[in-house]
């Protein structure tokens, strides 16, 4: 079947009242965005449905893209035919050959948005019922579930059929819940954490420590490719990349073992509130997870959020490891994730960092550091890149070396 045009139904945005307008807009460009490639498409964002007419685009390689932009419910392809019921009967017929079934049972929804046409729903629906009915002398006519529903759709410029519905991405458009910043590490729960507020709308730039010589070039490359990773449900996103090794040294230097990781952690979040006031962010995000490591006690926590008063949003803070791994093999990160690159944090990582860390130590131990200083010449230090779906970054070569170790 050639597909003419895709109807794309918006999720949760039909609840947002005033915003609606500003929320559909956005959802526009957003597609605009993950289908420019396809330079005949035509897009158009209305109150209640977008159409993409295909103009001869591959249904398919559109509906790939189109199925990781967030806003949307479902998306049914569709036939558009002149606004002529002997055309309509013919390409409903032609329809139900491809993919009647025995046992089929199905009906007819039809929708008007001419209320002049010259038939209304219930003829247009009996009509079409019976030249299947005629067609398919086994079918049979249910209203509850059935197993197609052929949805016939009376517009000014044609009527439109389509008959399946394919499940959107859901969740908000990215850009509408504003900008937030990602502490992106190699690992499995920081991308899953990315995913998972991109899902709610929020534009987010990657946030990526590293320490040369004690972490690689390799390294920092996953935590690149990660990015490419989480791309297509944006069309382009920034990696800040922050050189960490002055701080690393001087905290494993000066700072007690058992407060090294909460002293490191604590910098990564001055940093991170400093690049987000630059970069007009809102909130940081990263993927803690309750009790999985000894960093992550609620004490730990509160020890590290003591250095801000930005919001520190943690996604993936109540989920089970196996269900954050579910959604990582889903977003298809898992398998970059568990590649055997040093993180910094694991390069560092004490034998017995304190589970229940005390605010006031780790006050006490960092006012014999120049914070200001190390701060200020990791930021002298950034590099920012912007990373798209198509980029690639770990070498190969040193990969499969890496996989011998
Ligand atoms: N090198 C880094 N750059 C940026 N953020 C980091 C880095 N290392 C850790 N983080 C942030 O701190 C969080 C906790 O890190 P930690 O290593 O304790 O946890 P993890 O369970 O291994 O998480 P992940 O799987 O995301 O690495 C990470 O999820 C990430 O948000």
């Amino acid at each position: 079947m050639q597909y003419t045009e895709i109807m794309v139904r918006y999720g949760e945005l039909s609840t947002k009242g005033k915003n609606r307008r500003s929320f559909i807009d956005r959802l526009g460009t957003n597609t605009r965005n993950a289908l420019a490639g396809f330079s005949q498409l035509e897009i158009k964002a209305h109150r209640d449905r977008m159409h993409i007419q295909l103009n001869g685009a591959d249904y398919q390689q559109v509906a790939e893209r189109l199925g990781k932009v967030f806003g949307i419910q479902n998306f049914a392809p569709s036939i558009k035919v002149a606004r002529d019921l002997e055309e309509v009967k013919k390409t409903a017929v032609a329809i139900f050959q491809e993919i009647y079934r025995a046992g089929m049972t199905f009906k007819i929804n039809t929708r008007r948005s001419d209320h002049n046409f010259e038939y209304d729903t219930n003829e247009i629906n009996d009509m079409l019922g019976g030249v299947i009915l005629e067609n398919f002398p086994e079918i049979k006519v249910q209203m509850k579930q059935p197993t197609v529903t052929l949805r016939v759709e009376v517009r000014l410029d044609g009527i439109f059929l389509s008959y399946e519905q394919i499940p959107g991405a859901g969740g908000l458009p990215v850009g509408t819940a504003g900008k937030g910043l990602l502490m992106l590490s190699g690992g499995i729960d920081s991308p899953v954490a990315g995913y998972l507020a991109l899902k709610r709308g929020v534009d987010l730039e990657m946030v990526h420590f590293f320490s040369p010589p004690y972490t690689s070039e390799q390294a920092l490359n996953k935590a690149k490719d990660l990015t490419a990773k989480l791309a297509p449900y944006v069309g382009k996103i920034k990696f800040i990349q922050v050189p960490f090794t002055e701080i690393q040294e001087t905290v494993k230097r000066d700072v007690p073992a058992s407060y090294l990781m909460t002293i490191q952690r604590r910098f990564m979040l001055r940093l991170c509130e400093q690049i987000a006031s630059k970069r007009k962010a809102l909130a940081v995000f990263n993927g803690e997870s309750l009790g999985q490591v000894a960093s992550q006690t609620m004490e730990s926590m509160a020890a590290i959020n003591d250095v801000t008063s930005m919001p520190v949003l943690r996604p993936v803070v109540s989920m089970d490891k196996n269900d954050i791994i579910k959604i990582a093999e889903e977003i298809d990160t898992f398998e970059l994730s568990i590649k055997p690159y040093e993180d910094c944090c694991t390069v560092f990582a004490p034998t017995a960092p304190k589970t229940k860390p005390r605010i006031d130590r780790a006050r006490d131990y960092e006012s014999k550091l120049d914070v200001d200083g190390l701060i200020s010449r990791a930021l002298e230090g950034i590099k920012i890149t912007e990373i798209s779906s198509d980029d690639h970054f770990l070498n190969s070569q040193e990969e499969s070396f890496a996989e011998l170790l």
